[in-house]
């Protein structure tokens, strides 16, 4: 048997015509670029296929069109013409092309006082579809934050205020005793639990973009919530992540509202929704709350 002569069965006539939502490859490894940065991408690349009639769809010619992406950075233009080249390459087959690129973007993030940085990693995937020659950019990212109890803070300080009490019922107050006070652990009795948490975005871009908007929008994700995890870190540091965490006390339910004030302004955001998740440290279990906004399932 020669190449003349190898079947090819994805070109025979199915025996259940029956049109198919998606068929694709999931998984495949792909290095991409994005600021001239090589990231090592996992794609999710397929099409419809909307002629029942058909056995199969052309892995290969969705494959080869990847290669697209290794060159040139990563931009809503380019993923416009990967989808594309699905299409052309399907023609009579396919009407809608689909592409999901998940990876982690490194950004290297300053310290908070010190003349420090270090990197820090953000899941995120990038998923486009091209239908009825509307193109559609939507982005998921995963951005981990700290959150302290408020609950906690103030039942903390309402111990720290009856140890004062104890310490300090029917004497004259002496500023230099109070002032040890406050620095000793027997006067600070009590502090509010914290924990590791995430917020999981998933976000609808305008169509028409010229970049893609994510170091942005992890920007304002994190300023929104102030307690942005840290890299390198020296006691100056951990003293102003202390702060921050003070001066932002969060239920998992402030978090959700801080995030969709400040997502529903983010340029080329039209619409979202976000999933915040408090790893307890309280509980065995999460606290979580759900928002959304624009957004049609
Ligand atoms: N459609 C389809 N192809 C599969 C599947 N699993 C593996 N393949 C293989 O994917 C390979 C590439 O398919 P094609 O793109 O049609 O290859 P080709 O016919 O040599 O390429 P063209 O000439 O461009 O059509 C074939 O060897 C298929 O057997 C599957 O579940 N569905």
């Amino acid at each position: 048997m020669n190449a003349l002569t190898l079947p090819d069965i994805a070109a025979q006539a199915s025996r259940q015509a029956l049109p198919l939502e998606w068929v694709g490859m999931c998984g495949i490894a792909l290095p991409v670029l994005m600021d001239s940065q090589r990231i090592a991408a996992k794609a999710d690349a397929g099409v419809s296929l909307d002629d029942g009639e058909a056995r199969g769809i052309h892995m290969s010619r969705l494959y080869l069109a990847l290669e697209m992406l290794e060159q040139d950075n990563l931009t809503p233009a380019l993923l416009r013409q990967v989808l594309q080249r699905f299409l052309d390459s399907h023609e009579g087959l396919a009407n809608s092309a689909y592409l999901r690129l998940h990876f982690d973007l490194l950004l290297k993030r300053p310290a908070l006082v010190s003349p420090l940085a270090g990197w820090k990693s953000y899941p995120l995937s990038i998923e486009v579809r091209l239908k009825n020659a509307m193109f559609h950019v939507e982005l998921k990212i995963v951005v981990p934050y700290s959150s302290t109890c408020p609950c906690s803070a103030a039942l903390s300080r309402q111990l720290i205020q009856q140890q004062f009490v104890d310490d300090f019922a029917n004497r004259p107050l002496q500023h230099a005793e109070i002032l040890a006070w406050l620095g000793s652990t027997q006067g600070i009795v009590a502090t509010p639990h914290s924990q590791r948490s995430n917020a999981e975005l998933h976000l609808r871009l305008d169509d028409f973009l010229d970049e893609l908007p994510l170091i942005a929008l992890i920007n304002d994700a994190e300023n929104a919530l102030g307690t942005a995890v840290q890299t390198a870190v020296k006691r100056a540091d951990e003293q102003a992540f202390a702060l921050a965490n003070g001066q932002n006390l969060m239920f998992c339910e402030d978090a959700a509202r801080r995030l969709n004030l400040a997502l529903r302004r983010s340029p080329g955001v039209n619409a979202f929704q976000l999933r915040v998740v408090h790893a307890e440290s309280l509980h065995a279990h999460d606290a979580v709350a759900q928002s959304r906004w624009n957004w049609e399932a």
